[in-house]
């Protein structure tokens, strides 16, 4: 389980001086010291203020900390001088604009520091204040649209089959070892990444795995690491208000493949952004072809020569050919041929990481639960459904998700699911569509209203389910998402399947400005518990 959001740091962080950073960095960061007109601090006294850690935000301050004032898209982060340094900031790294404004809210309370990049600058410098942990783990970074958690968490058990102790951060935690945190993120900013990679260095870590958004990319997130292996799953159209077009996300993400951000690649070539990245990536890369008898499979080093989708009923078998001819029976644990994809690319990924092919193939195949992707709460048997969590929260992912279970699902398929408020509306009919046509039985019900009517936003569903269903046959409608998954139970009978889509491993729901504690997972398991205390009263 996870514990609730908390910043990570290691307990014995270094004890660095602000005239060391500036002497270390100074030739690759442009960095120097910037006295404040008629400043007290004579330069020898700025340079020996030690700094114990380092942190973009001044929420996040402790006491000791180095205040990185980043300009954002919204506001200078040197607006916030003041309540870092009554937060206990003891130093300042800004850019010149930055340290003007420094000056104004804290005169020269504190040594400041300026470069002309301070996001650029983040990762580096925190990375010096660490002494540089990622080049003492073997470290795997993973982009694309769609697949990055599934494949991280893949490659995170071929690297646990490998390594004593590994770390896996991503959209749904910042995990070492068996302790995790939620995550704020999908790809966490580059102070708190290397506070991560410290950490997990000091719990005796010595392998490390992270999604990269390209919000991260283009951000800055992850400078600071070159990482040993990266992979790139495919590229959909997503962010565009970020990144301005499809050119501008796939350049943002081909920086995941740039000289001195990561030592090798592996890249899915089954979408065209796949094959000019391997085609331009400025670092060796291996190819993966994931669609059978697709024409990228002839030319790529590995590709997936069969595939029998789901036919165990949980995950699916297949066959991967190496670059040396050698077919290799894997599996993927869950289920779909988008996981045939992402298990492909881990086992690929972690074998470039120095795990041993059979291995890799024996562990990926056998991975844990992910929380929230197709996570098998609880087991058909029993008079019970197969109860099962998923994250698609997009027409196309729901399609996937829907088809994927069907083939497990001998009798009916239930469906409980809603569309976020504040978000695409456009999506909200089209999902209800897809919905009636793949589902039996549809809940519609409240995802994350935030600031809009939940009843709004459950008729724009209704409208597309009446398309494909005009008579609303089997269509119910639940005000409480904890009621529609009881009320999906209560319909189902053992052979059937209820998967409660859109919120994966979210642990709460944001209704009107509030965020409540909500799981889709606690509430499938707080039923099952009730009903096993029901049958041992009756027993
Ligand atoms: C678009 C984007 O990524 N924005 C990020 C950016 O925000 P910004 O430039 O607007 O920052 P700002 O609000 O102007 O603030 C400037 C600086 O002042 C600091 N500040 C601000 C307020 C305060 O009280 N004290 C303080 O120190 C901020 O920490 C920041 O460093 O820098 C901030 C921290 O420096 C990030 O928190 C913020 O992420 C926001 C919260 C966000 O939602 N990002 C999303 C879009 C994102 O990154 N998503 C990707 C995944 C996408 C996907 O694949 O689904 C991810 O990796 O999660
Ligand atoms: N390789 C893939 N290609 C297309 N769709 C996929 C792929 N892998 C997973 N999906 C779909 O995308 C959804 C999200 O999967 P996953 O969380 O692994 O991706 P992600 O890249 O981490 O996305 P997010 O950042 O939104 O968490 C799943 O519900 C699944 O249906």
């Amino acid at each position: 389980m996870t514990s609730p959001l908390g910043r990570l740091r290691p307990e014995h962080p270094p004890v660095r001086r602000v005239g060391d950073l500036v002497a270390a960095l100074a030739p690759s960061l442009g960095l120097s010291p910037a006295s404040a007109p008629g400043s007290s601090h004579p330069g020898g006294a700025d340079e020996d203020v030690a700094f114990t850690g380092v942190t973009m935000s001044s929420r996040d301050v402790v006491a000791g900390d180095l205040f990185l004032a980043v300009p954002g898209l919204k506001v200078h982060g040197a607006r916030f001088a003041d309540d870092a340094v009554t937060a206990g900031a003891v130093a300042v790294l800004t850019d010149p604009a930055g340290a003007r404004l420094v000056h104004e809210l804290v005169g020269d309370a504190v040594p400041v520091v300026v470069t002309a990049d301070v996001r650029a600058a983040a990762g580096p410098v925190a990375a010096w204040f660490h002494d540089e942990p990622a080049r003492r783990l073997v470290t795997v970074g993973v982009t694309g649209t769609n697949g990055k958690t599934t494949t991280t968490y893949f490659v995170d058990a071929a690297l646990r089959a490998h390594h004593e102790r590994t770390a896996v951060l991503g959209t749904v935690e910042l995990r070492i070892g068996d302790d995790a945190v939620e995550s704020p993120r999908t790809t966490v900013e580059a102070p708190v990444l290397q506070d991560l990679l410290a950490l997990a260095l000091e719990r005796g870590a010595t392998a490390l795995t992270t999604e990269v958004s390209s919000h991260a990319l283009a951000l800055g997130r992850v400078g600071g690491v070159e990482f040993d292996v990266v992979g790139f799953t495919n590229l959909q159209r997503d962010h565009l208000d970020f990144h301005g077009d499809m050119e501008g996300y796939f350049r943002d993400k081909s920086r995941l493949f740039a000289a001195g951000q990561a030592r090798r690649g592996v890249v899915v070539v089954d979408d065209e952004w796949g094959r000019r990245l391997a085609a331009e990536a400025p670092v060796p890369v291996e190819t993966v072809a994931t669609h059978v008898g697709a024409p990228e499979a002839a030319g790529a080093d590995w590709a997936v020569v069969s595939a029998d989708v789901g036919l165990d009923g949980v995950g699916s078998r297949f066959t991967l050919r190496g670059p040396d001819g050698a077919e290799h029976e894997a599996a993927s644990p869950l289920p779909g041929l988008v996981n045939v994809s992402n298990a492909a690319l881990a086992v690929v990924l972690a074998h470039a990481a120095g795990v041993p092919l059979d291995v890799a193939v024996a562990a990926v195949g056998t991975a844990h639960a992910i929380p929230g992707r197709m996570e098998r709460v609880v087991e058909r048997g029993d008079g019970w459904p197969l109860c099962l969590v998923d994250y698609a929260h997009t027409p196309d992912a729901l399609e996937l998700a829907l088809e994927a279970v069907r083939p497990i699902t001998p009798g009916r398929l239930l469906i409980v699911f809603g569309s976020d408020g504040d978000r695409d509306q456009g999506k909200r009919p089209i999902m209800g569509a897809v919905a009636a046509r793949l589902a039996d039985v549809l809940v519609v019900t409240d995802e994350n209203p935030r600031s809009e009517d939940p009843a709004a936003i459950r008729a724009a569903i209704l409208d597309g389910v009446r398309e494909a269903r005009p008579d609303l046959a089997d269509v119910h409608e639940a005000t409480s998402r904890a009621q529609a998954i009881r009320d999906a139970l209560a319909l189902a009978g053992d052979q059937d399947t209820v998967i409660v889509t859109g919120k994966g491993h979210e642990p709460t729901q944001e209704i009107a400005g509030v965020f409540h504690r909500y799981n889709d997972r606690d509430v499938f398991l707080a039923a099952h518990r009730e009903q096993d205390r029901r049958q041992e009263q009756h027993a």
